[in-house]
């Protein structure tokens, strides 16, 4: 795939300055100076970070032909410079051309909300499989072409990576994209280019309020997604919002929303009704009911919020035109999504439950989830992020507190903050919530809480162990390590069992 400057520049709908020729031939795009190949063209991107211009030098000597930038750069003669007032309008413009608008030629079905958008887009994914299509799959764990797995930096990559990814998979036969679409990037427009067909909501709550400031905000860029699907110059027909109608804020995703409405739930009136939810540890049941559908389903997920996340995988594939029976055994197939409520077995007399629940509303899901599992007692090791939103560090606090036996504080990838203030920022809500005579710790290094979880649980209690999932690395201020909280699981099993200290 190759385009010349020219017919890039030519892209641009703002004003540009080209110094170089035209005719030059772009081979790839990157914003990456280390992903820089010989032919390319180097986006100079001004991160939170560093300014990506200071990369340009080192980007032409490992082959880049051009720059796109802001300001003119002490280049060799020879690199062409393309220079904007907006890189980021630019990139909106050039890249889906580049790449011959590769989401055009799939079906490409979105997903937006707090939680629930890695599950959802799993079991749409498996239904479509199932149905016989080619999927690719976008998100937190990684980017799927079929079953090849590919690395993946952000839940939704930026423009560049994006419509990378989505070319790969329709030169690989790609039939549908089913992708997450984080609030990230709709506000940042790293999903410019891309028409959607089916695009789902699953829920909105507190999250990223250090980024949007206000939940109006915060659903302004989430109600962006629906309304792309009825974008002016979109052509594809058959478009379907699917909405969870129980959730305050779908109000104002319906306002957005002129096409077709798929509605689903367990509370309200729904086009797709969830009921008679049966859970156990590694499965449930429930009863779902609709003008196009009235199955009884089993599930190998369980909990409450895995019932909305498959109402919504049902509503999308129904939209994409998977026939009822399908849809059925398919769900039957479905084995979870590693790090989202995934047991941990190392022959304890007790459970324990590694979850990705890293926002006051999935901490309250998970703990919810594990109480109807009718548990001894509940122990909860979780903390929060750092350089995230911090006012809901007290809020989890107080959830664990009121809602475990034993909440213990943790550490969850510090980032650049010392983790001693974190864990201290949630405390102050354990204590908020706390119970008279109710036990709590705060140990500030996760491998140490995760075996004191180990070492207090009796016979028939349930560890949650929240916020990292299928992540296996703990992001701290002097580095990234390696941690896997399903390994130290199973250690502190083993250490306890042989009788370390
Ligand atoms: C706040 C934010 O969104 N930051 C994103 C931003 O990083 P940044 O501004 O820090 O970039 P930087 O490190 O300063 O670098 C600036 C430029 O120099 C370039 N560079 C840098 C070093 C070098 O050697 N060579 C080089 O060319 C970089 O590629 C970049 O283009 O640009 C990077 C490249 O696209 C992103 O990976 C990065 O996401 C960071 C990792 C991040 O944590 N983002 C989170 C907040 C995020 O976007 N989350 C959402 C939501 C998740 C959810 O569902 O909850 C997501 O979609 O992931
Ligand atoms: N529909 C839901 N409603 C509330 N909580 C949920 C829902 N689905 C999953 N969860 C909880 O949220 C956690 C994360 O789930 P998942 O990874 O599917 O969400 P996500 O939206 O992709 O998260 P992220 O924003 O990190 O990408 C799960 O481990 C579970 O505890
Ligand atoms: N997509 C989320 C992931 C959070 C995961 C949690 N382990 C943390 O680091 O806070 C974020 O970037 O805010
Ligand atoms: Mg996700």
């Amino acid at each position: 795939m190759t385009k010349t400057v020219g017919e890039l520049c030519k892209q641009i709908k703002g004003i540009y300055n080209l110094n170089g020729s035209a005719d030059t031939v772009i081979t790839g795009i990157s914003s990456d100076s280390r992903q820089i190949e010989a032919g390319y063209l180097f986006v100079c991107i001004s991160g939170v970070h560093v300014d990506g211009a200071a990369f340009a030098a080192q980007a032409v000597e490992k082959g880049a032909v051009a720059v796109l930038t802001t300001k003119h750069l002490d280049l060799p003669k020879s690199t062409v410079q393309i220079q904007v007032p907006d890189i980021h309008h630019a990139l909106e413009d050039m890249v889906p051309f580049f790449y011959d608008y590769p989401g055009k030629k799939m079906r490409m079905i979105g997903v937006t909300g707090t939680n629930g958008k890695t599950t959802t887009t799993h079991i749409i994914a498996h239904i479509l499989r199932a149905a016989g299509y080619h999927v690719g799959v976008i998100g937190t764990i990684h980017a799927l072409i079929d079953d090849e797995e590919l690395p993946i930096h952000n839940t939704t990559p930026d423009v560049v990576e994006l419509q990378h990814f989505l070319a790969l998979m329709q030169e690989k036969g790609m039939t549908h994209v089913v992708m997450e679409v984080s609030s990230h990037a709709l506000a940042l427009n790293r999903v410019a280019g891309i028409e959607y067909d089916t695009a789902v909501f699953t829920n909105l709550t507190q999250d990223h309020l250090d980024f949007h400031k206000t939940m109006e905000n915060y659903v302004a860029a989430k109600a962006k997604l629906f309304q792309s699907l009825t974008a002016a110059d979109h052509v594809k027909e058959n478009k379907t919002a699917v909405v969870n109608i129980d959730d305050p804020w779908s109000k104002d995703i319906l306002n957005a929303c002129h096409c077709k409405v798929l509605t689903y739930g367990v509370e309200k009136d729904a086009d797709l009704k969830g009921s008679n939810l049966k859970v156990e540890l590694k499965k449930s049941s429930f009863d779902v009911v609709g003008p196009f559908v009235n199955v009884h389903l089993n599930m190998n997920i369980t909990g409450l919020f895995n019932v909305y996340n498959t109402l919504a995988a049902i509503g999308a594939a129904h939209a994409e035109g998977v026939d009822e029976a399908t849809i059925d055994k398919a769900i039957q197939t479905f084995h979870s999504v590693p790090g989202r409520f995934e047991l941990v077995e190392a022959g304890q007399d007790f459970a324990i439950v590694v979850d990705y629940s890293h926002t006051p509303d999935s901490l309250q899901k998970a703990l919810e989830t594990a109480r109807a599992m009718k548990p001894n007692r509940i122990l909860a090791v979780f903390g929060c992020g750092g350089d995230r939103d911090k006012t809901k560090r007290p809020i989890m606090g107080r959830i664990g507190a009121e809602l475990a036996d034993i909440p213990i504080v943790t550490s969850d990838n510090p980032r650049s903050e010392n983790p001693e203030t974190i864990v201290e920022e949630v405390e102050a809500g354990v204590k908020e919530g706390l119970k008279p005579g109710q036990h709590h710790e705060v140990i500030v290094n996760r491998r140490d809480a995760i075996y004191r979880a180990v070492e207090l649980a009796q016979t028939n209690d349930i560890i949650v162990i929240a916020g990292k999932g299928h992540e296996t690395y703990q992001i701290l201020n002097d580095g990234t390590i390696h941690f896997d909280d399903r390994e130290e699981a199973r250690n502190a099993v083993h250490a306890l069992h042989r009788g370390d200290k």
